[in-house]
């Protein structure tokens, strides 16, 4: 894409850079480029806006860049955010998750002829199909009813990569239980996730020719949120990079490492940001937070970080509210209370302005009851929601809100919707059938679009014009079939999202009029105005006895929920959790605790 073409929103983005030093270093860098900073610094617009220039000046087609990042959400909200400075998903720009670059990019072109001992065609195990391939094989090797978890099993596959060190047999029931889970995945001709990340990791590191080829066609690379990604992007990154040259441009924020339960480890980025050959660059100016924000969060993380509210005048809201009747009742007054009086106080603001936040999806259930019981539209983004955010999903509901009226502004573009659909084929099509489909495909939204409609016969409609036929063909698609089906179930009369209109199911992330639920880890990335936390006692965040690292961790949980409100904060707590034992009073979280006592102290000092 030639400077030239390049929209005007870009130009007007990549002028604000200019009054931030760090922002305007990074824009400028010429080779590979660390950017470490806080919340709300502007790592992803730095980001985008890197990547856009990238486009535009260092390469051209076909040679061009891969973006990717840790979660689909993410990767949606990349996709958003460069789709408004007119880039799009195209053969030469890949946008996505780290498991989507290592099944397109690397094992569909190279897997095969690396001899990598992965099944071939790759066929992705549904969720269904890996939790009983686990179970099964662990009952059989430590009876029914063991207390081995699956989370243990998944963190050990991803953290240690080298099947023959110490490291790994030195747990050795989840290295059995890893190593009979495999064979029996493999016997069914599959792979699962964790597979496609660390084949991707075997294959560039054991097999030298596969960098150059991978550097012809991505000589960039960006990762965003960086701290979520684990041990093998790393390998990943570090190999092709440092020996593929390929030039590297990384963001994210060690401190908001949540992922740690996954094999995540925040201590990576700071890894690279070390090295010589790395231009490392730190930002200081939260553009998001008022000030006593800013201040608050850096006081519960325990760190001074010396960050800045961009916007020093602005008012702020630090509520800290006890309700006595459990997680319920905080649910309820945060609906009944926070709610009312927060679209009150600000003109314009709306809903979608505003989230709960919280633990887990059992808390989300009761969030959602309270909720449903005021009348509330809500987005909810959880394990219990109705269906997972895949690649297909997102791209079913992005259709959506370009049928629902979205077409009238090109949010999101037509284009891009294509290519995406475009990029679900992983057999090579030619030309000529890509445009008979872009065709098929433009024809049938074309006649889908409506003010009015229900989501469910939009699906249906989808489903049975194209997408059917698609995923019957594609069997690396498997595991998105599965979340499909699950939507379609929820569409479905007596369904959870039954009544669910179009417009809605297109704005299912981040519309004006839904109010957001979403579990802590949801939030990341996520900004808004008004965020209320529940659920803030002992046994809850941080859960009972943790170990120091766990207990590290949830405390960065908590700084991540804190660092997703522009003007108001409330935590609500209520001093007890409910369990499966009863009701134990172990007393509000200890943040909290530590929170307020810093504030008063910063407070009598001023
Ligand atoms: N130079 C700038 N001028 C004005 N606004 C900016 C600038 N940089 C970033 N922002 C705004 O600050 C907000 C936060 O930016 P962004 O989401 O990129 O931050 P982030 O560092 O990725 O945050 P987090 O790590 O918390 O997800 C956005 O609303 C963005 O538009």
């Amino acid at each position: 894409m030639p400077l030239r073409s390049i929209s005007a929103a870009y130009l007007a983005q990549a002028g604000e850079l200019a009054g931030n030093p760090g922002q305007q270093a990074a824009y400028d860098s010429t080779g590979h480029c660390i950017v470490l900073a806080g919340p709300g610094s502007g790592k992803t617009k730095t980001l985008v806006l890197k990547l856009a220039r990238i486009m535009a000046e260092d390469v051209r087609a076909p040679r061009g860049a891969a973006c990717i990042t840790y979660s689909q959400e993410c990767a949606r909200e990349l996709t958003r955010r460069l789709e408004r400075l007119g880039l799009r998903e195209a053969p030469n720009l890949f946008i996505g998750t780290v498991h989507g670059f290592c099944l397109r990019h690397l094992l569909m072109p190279y897997g095969r002829l690396a001899d990598l001992r992965v099944p071939l065609p790759l066929t992705v195990a549904t969720q269904r199909q890996s939790d009983q391939l686990l179970k099964r094989v662990g009952d059989r090797l430590f009876g029914v009813g063991h207390p081995n978890k699956p989370i243990d099993l998944g963190r050990h596959r991803r953290s240690v990569l080298d099947r023959g060190s110490v490291a790994w047999r030195e747990e050795e029931e989840l290295a059995a239980w890893a190593e009979g889970y495999e064979t029996e995945l493999r016997r069914a001709g599959l792979v699962d996730f964790d597979d496609l990340v660390i084949f991707g990791q075997r294959l560039v590191s054991e097999h030298d020719w596969v960098l150059p080829l991978l550097q012809a066609k991505f000589p960039v690379l960006a990762v965003d949120e960086y701290q979520d990604l684990g041990v093998a992007l790393h390998r990943i990154v570090k190999r092709v990079a440092f020996d593929g040259g390929i030039r590297l441009f990384a963001v994210g924020d060690p401190d908001q490492s949540i992922y740690g339960f996954t094999g995540a480890d925040g201590a990576l980025l700071q890894e690279l940001a070390e090295r010589d050959d790395v231009e490392r660059v730190q930002l200081q100016l939260n553009y998001r937070s008022a000030s006593r924000i800013v201040s608050a969060s850096e006081m519960a993380l325990g760190e001074a970080r010396g960050y800045q509210s961009h916007d020093l005048d602005r008012q702020a809201v630090i509520a800290f509210v006890e309700c006595d009747d459990g997680l319920a009742g905080q649910a309820a007054h945060a609906v009944a209370e926070i709610i009312p009086a927060a679209l009150a106080a600000k003109p314009g603001r709306s809903l979608g302005d505003i989230a709960i936040l919280y633990r887990d999806f059992r808390a989300g259930d009761i969030v959602a009851e309270a909720a449903t019981a005021a009348g509330l539209d809500f987005v909810r983004v959880d394990n219990a929601a109705p269906y997972r955010k895949v690649a297909l999903t997102s791209w079913i509901e992005d259709c959506a809100g370009w049928c629902a009226g979205g077409w009238r502004e090109a949010r999101p573009q037509l284009r891009g919707l294509l290519d995406r659909w475009l990029g679900f084929h992983r057999a090579r099509i030619s030309d000529e059938q890509a445009r008979v489909e872009a065709q098929r495909l433009t024809q049938l939204l074309w006649s889908l679009r409506t003010d009015d409609g229900l989501a469910r016969d939009f699906v249906a409609a989808l489903k049975a014009g194209m997408l059917d036929a698609l995923m019957a063909a594609e069997q690396s698609l498997s595991d998105q079939r599965e979340q499909v089906g699950r939507m379609v179930a929820a569409l479905a009369i007596g369904g959870s999202l039954a009544d669910l209109d179009l417009a809605s199911l297109g704005g299912r992330d981040g519309s004006p009029l839904h109010l957001n639920l979403l579990t802590l880890h949801s939030a990341k990335g996520c900004e808004y105005d008004v965020v209320i936390m529940v659920g803030l006692d002992l046994g809850s965040l941080p859960w009972r006895n943790e170990l120091p690292a766990a207990r590290r961790e949830s405390r960065r949980l908590f700084y991540v929920g804190l660092t997703r409100a522009r003007d108001e904060i409330h935590m609500l707590y209520s001093g007890f959790v409910d369990t499966p034992r009863g009701r134990m009073h172990w007393g509000r979280s200890p943040f909290l605790d530590e929170l307020e006592e810093r504030m008063q102290e910063a407070e009598g000092d001023e």
